[in-house]
This record gives structure tokens, C-alpha cells and sequence, in this order.
């Protein structure tokens, strides 16, 4: 069924403003199913962005199916601190990406299929394309109980959420994508979907988290292969078009034109994080002084993704007055992360007098604030 396919011509024909392509195959131009061979998060929600973009989808629905190697994928009015372990993503070297689309955060990994329904706007359709999926899950598996919900999820078993929807709809052009959990690292999920940051206030969207389950721990058959190939099976009789899976290298540019910047602004720091929802931090954390604890009041508020004010309020006796006004200017306009942090006050601990038992201080608070971010 995964016969390349000469997919240049599928987007010359798909695309409007260009010329079909001679000794094309006919069934295509009703519509077409994509398979990518990239597992890069950000490659893959280029191409969303690039189908949606440049593609006439009149008549010609397109299923893009694709995975990714582990990555939390938040919506795009989300604040990746109140949704996620940065922490822990940043030590296992998990990828944050924010996708075009609204709603919450899910985690991807190789377990987990992702599938995007193109379409016009006037076609587009949620219940129409979970509908095909429940179709397929039970050509492979006659007696899974699984139903959609109000909210676009995949409940298995009335009870366990096996998949999650989120859309973007455009003037023109719409498309619904969802998850698919076959075998998902559960404990990575639950792990690093859960924020340890506290005192964040912000009108992001907040994710709505639920019990998770994996299909392959129903039934061993129910792996990702077998669960795209029949998903795409069904699309195709659905749609009356050719049941061929045509993989596509996102990192193509003759393919796909302009791509690779698509790749690159969804990769950039400005829209993974610069796009968070105006937010503020307030917190107290305690700082080891003379047998006991002493409290250090941290008011912090971030406009796109940088330091707009900052309050750092230590007591006086236990750092200066001057040192901790020091450091509550030099964090303004500086990216609310804990790399350009290390800089800063690296920088200004040179300023600071060079008295050891200042320094160990200093140290102590710069951890702890590098630890809220
Ligand atoms: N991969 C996956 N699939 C299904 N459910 C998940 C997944 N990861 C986490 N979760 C659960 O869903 C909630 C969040 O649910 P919530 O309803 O808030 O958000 C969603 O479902 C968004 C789905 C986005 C789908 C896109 C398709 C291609 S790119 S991402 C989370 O707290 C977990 O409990």
C-alpha cells in the first residue's frame, strides 16, 4: 500500500494556480492520502500550515497522516509553563512545539498516530472524519467500544480518551487534526504534562486533561501500522478515491516551496514561547538562613514571552537592598527563561563584591528563580 507516488504532480494538480501534470492518474484529483516520512514535529506542522496555505482543496479532500519522534504539542493561545515540565522536557531533550490550531496540550511519540482532515470550509466536518476512524478501528477490531464525544474526543470504552481534536479553520480552507494513542509512552505523558510552576495567573486556554488509554493495550493488533493503513483504507472508500498512501519528505522544497521557513518560524522562540498569553508569576520560596527559612516574594509579570516587571523582595539583611534592585532591573525586557537568566546574572554577580557569603547568596536565589521558569 506505500507506493511511492509521484507526489509533485498530485500538488500540481491540487494546487490552483498551477498547470495539471500530463499522464496524471485521474482518481487523485478527488482527493489525496499523504503519509510524511519525517518524525520532526516541526517539519510536520509545516506542512499543515503549507497544504492550508497553498492548496485549493475544491472537490479534493486530502488525510495527512504522520508521527513524531516525543514532543508536547500545545495550542496555540496556550502558556507552555501552566501546561507542561520544561524542566524535565529540557533534561530528556523533549521538544516543545505550539501548532497553528487552538484547544490543549497532548504528547506525542512514535506510539502515537497523528491524522489531519483537509478540507473547504464548507466541507469541513469533525464527526464526519472521527466517524471514519471509529470505522477503521472496527474493520481491525469488530467489538472496541469506541465512541466520539461533544468535545471531538475518542473515548474507549466510555471512559478512557484514546484521541484528541483540535482545528483551524481559514477563509477558505479548514482542517480538523487528531491524535491516536496505539502505544504511547503513558508515564511520559502523564510525567511531563503536569506543571510544577506555581502562582501563574493568565487568561490562556487551559488543556482539559482526562484518563488516558492505549489501544495496542486492548488488543496487541491495534498497532500504528495497522491502524493508518486501515484509517486511510476507509478515508479512501469514503471519499471514492484511490487507496494509495503517498509519502511526502516535509524537507522537500521543490515539493513543498517555502517550507523550510514555514519549519523555521514554528521552531522559533518567538512563537513557541513569544506567543504565550500575557502572564504574571507570583511566589514565595524560602532560602536556608541561620537554622531557619527565610521568604523571598517573587512578582514577576511576561508579555510575550519577556520580563516586563520584575519584584524580587529578600530581606534586606539577608541580601542588599542594592543587589536585589540590581537584579530586578537587569531581568527586565529578558526572555523568561532560565539560559538568558544563567547569562544575566552571571554577568551581574561580576558587578557584585566580591565577598564569598554574598556570592554563595546570590547563588542560592539565582537557582531558585531559574527554577519558576
Ligand atoms: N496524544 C494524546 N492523545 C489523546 N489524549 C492525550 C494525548 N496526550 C495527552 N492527552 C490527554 O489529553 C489532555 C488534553 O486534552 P484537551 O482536550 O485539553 O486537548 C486536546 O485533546 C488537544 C488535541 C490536539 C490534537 C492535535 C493533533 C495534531 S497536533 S495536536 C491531556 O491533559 C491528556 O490527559
Amino acid at each position: 500500500m506505500l507506493t511511492p507516488f509521484p507526489v509533485k504532480n498530485c500538488f500540481r494538480l491540487l494546487c490552483h494556480h498551477r498547470v495539471p501534470a500530463a499522464g496524471f492518474r485521474t482518481p487523485a484529483t478527488h482527493g489525496l492520502i499523504l503519509k510524511s516520512i519525517s518524525n520532526d514535529v516541526y517539519q510536520n506542522l509545516a506542512v499543515e500550515d503549507w497544504i492550508h496555505d497553498h492548496i485549493h482543496l475544491e472537490g479534493k479532500p486530502i488525510l495527512f497522516l504522520w508521527r513524531n519522534s516525543p514532543c508536547v504539542v500545545i495550542g496555540r493561545h496556550q502558556n507552555p509553563w501552566q501546561e507542561c515540565n520544561l524542566h524535565l522536557m529540557r533534561q530528556g531533550g523533549i521538544k516543545l512545539a505550539r501548532r497553528r490550531s487552538g484547544g490543549g496540550t497532548v504528547y506525542h511519540d512514535m506510539g502515537n498516530i497523528n491524522l489531519t482532515f483537509f478540507t473547504t470550509k464548507t466541507k469541513y466536518d469533525r464527526m464526519e472524519n472521527l466517524k471514519i476512524i471509529v470505522r477503521a478501528l472496527n474493520v481491525v477490531q469488530p467489538h472496541l467500544d469506541v465512541q466520539p464525544t461533544k468535545k471531538f474526543d475518542l473515548l474507549l470504552d466510555g471512559q478512557f480518551k484514546i484521541s484528541g481534536t483540535a482545528s483551524k479553520i481559514g477563509r477558505v480552507a479548514a482542517y480538523h487534526h487528531c491524535t491516536l494513542l496505539c502505544s504511547t509512552d503513558r508515564t511520559a505523558l502523564s510525567s511531563l504534562l503536569k506543571s510544577p510552576y506555581q502562582g501563574i495567573k493568565s487568561n490562556a486556554t487551559p488543556s482539559i486533561p482526562s484518563v488516558v488509554k492505549n489501544l495496542l493495550e486492548k488488543d496487541p493488533a491495534l498497532t500504528c501500522e495497522v491502524l493508518m493503513n486501515a484509517i486511510a483504507a476507509e478515508y479512501a472508500a469514503h471519499h471514492q478515491i484511490d487507496n494509495h498512501i503517498n509519502l511526502i519528505n516535509p524537507a522537500d522544497e521543490t515539493q513543498f516551496p517555502g517550507i523550510s521557513s514555514k519549519a523555521k518560524e514554528l521552531q522559533s522562540w518567538e512563537w513557541i514561547y513569544g506567543w504565550t498569553p500575557k502572564f504574571s508569576v507570583n511566589t514565595t520560596f524560602h532560602v536556608p538562613h541561620e537554622q531557619a527559612h527565610l521568604p523571598i516574594q517573587v512578582s514577576i509579570e511576561v508579555k510575550k514571552g519577556r520580563i516586563e516587571t520584575c519584584d524580587i523582595k529578600a530581606p534586606d539583611h539577608w541580601l542588599p537592598l542594592e543587589i536585589s534592585n540590581k537584579l530586578n532591573s537587569s531581568f527586565i525586557g529578558s526572555k523568561f527563561c532560565p539560559i538568558e537568566a544563567t547569562l544575566l546574572t552571571n554577568i551581574l554577580l561580576r558587578t557584585c563584591p566580591d565577598d564569598q557569603h554574598l556570592h554563595s547568596k546570590w547563588n542560592i536565589l539565582c537557582e531558585k528563580i531559574k527554577g519558576i521558569m
